[in-house]
């Protein structure tokens, strides 16, 4: 997307993102948590994160709803809004990654070519798509927020999976399925992903 700017200059920085990462003694990317609402997301996100902490990584968590109270306050949920919603995330994703550190987006991000235009922002190896797969069914079971239930009253429009659609992703780097696994066996199955990959290098 061209923007509307013109006579800006690009600056390069005298300490990069390699030097950062050098500083930070680790590799730094997106792990990009994608799933229905409920499917367990933030849950799963939040204690990858608190297991990379603890691992000695720099991490931070991007969630949908606390972006939504900020910087993302003027998007609502239509088509165009969640795209925009998407494009900015993924902007500030490749600046935590510029930065030296592991970010983690727990985003519904439900359109899969507004996730495959975030990966075309980023370098191979700092994107890694994590599909939290749970069934519609199940989500609405939880219901953990009460949404669905307005959603099906039809007080909440354009709800993901009720009345506005959701996309599988198609080559996923990780599915975990959190209807078979806990939170803590889906975290062993990232851990374990990172590792096997070559995510988890010192540097
Ligand atoms: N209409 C509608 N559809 C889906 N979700 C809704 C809606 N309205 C409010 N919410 C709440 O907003 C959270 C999803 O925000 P996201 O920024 O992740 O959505 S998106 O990626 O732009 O589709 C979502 O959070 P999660 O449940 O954590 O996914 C909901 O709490
Ligand atoms: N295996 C699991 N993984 C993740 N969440 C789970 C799992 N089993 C049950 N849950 C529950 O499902 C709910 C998921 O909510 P949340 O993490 O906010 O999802 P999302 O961010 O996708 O909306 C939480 O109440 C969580 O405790």
């Amino acid at each position: 997307m061209s923007g509307k700017s013109t006579n800006i200059t690009w600056h390069d920085q005298t300490v990069s993102k390699g030097r950062r990462r050098e500083k930070s003694k680790h590799h730094s990317y997106v792990l990009w948590f994608t799933g229905l609402s409920g499917s367990g997301k933030s849950s799963v996100a939040n204690a990858v994160a608190e297991r990379l902490f603890q691992d000695e990584t720099h991490t931070y968590v991007l969630d949908g709803d606390n972006i939504r109270f900020g910087i993302n306050k003027d998007l609502g949920f239509s088509e165009e809004d969640r795209k925009e919603n998407i494009r900015r995330i993924g902007e500030v994703s490749k600046l935590f990654v510029d930065s030296g550190q592991v970010v983690l987006t727990a985003f519904i991000s439900p359109f899969r070519n507004d996730r495959e235009e975030v990966r075309a922002l980023l370098e191979d190896d700092e994107f890694v798509e994590v599909y939290v797969k749970c069934s519609l069914e199940a989500c609405e079971a939880r219901d953990p927020k009460g949404l669905y239930e307005k959603a099906r009253q039809g007080i909440i429009k354009d709800f993901t999976g009720i009345s506005s659609p959701y996309e599988e992703p198609a080559n996923p780097e990780i599915v975990i399925d959190t209807e078979k696994s806990s939170i803590e066996d889906c975290v062993e199955q990232i851990v374990q992903f990172l590792k096997e990959k070559g995510y988890y290098r010192n540097i």
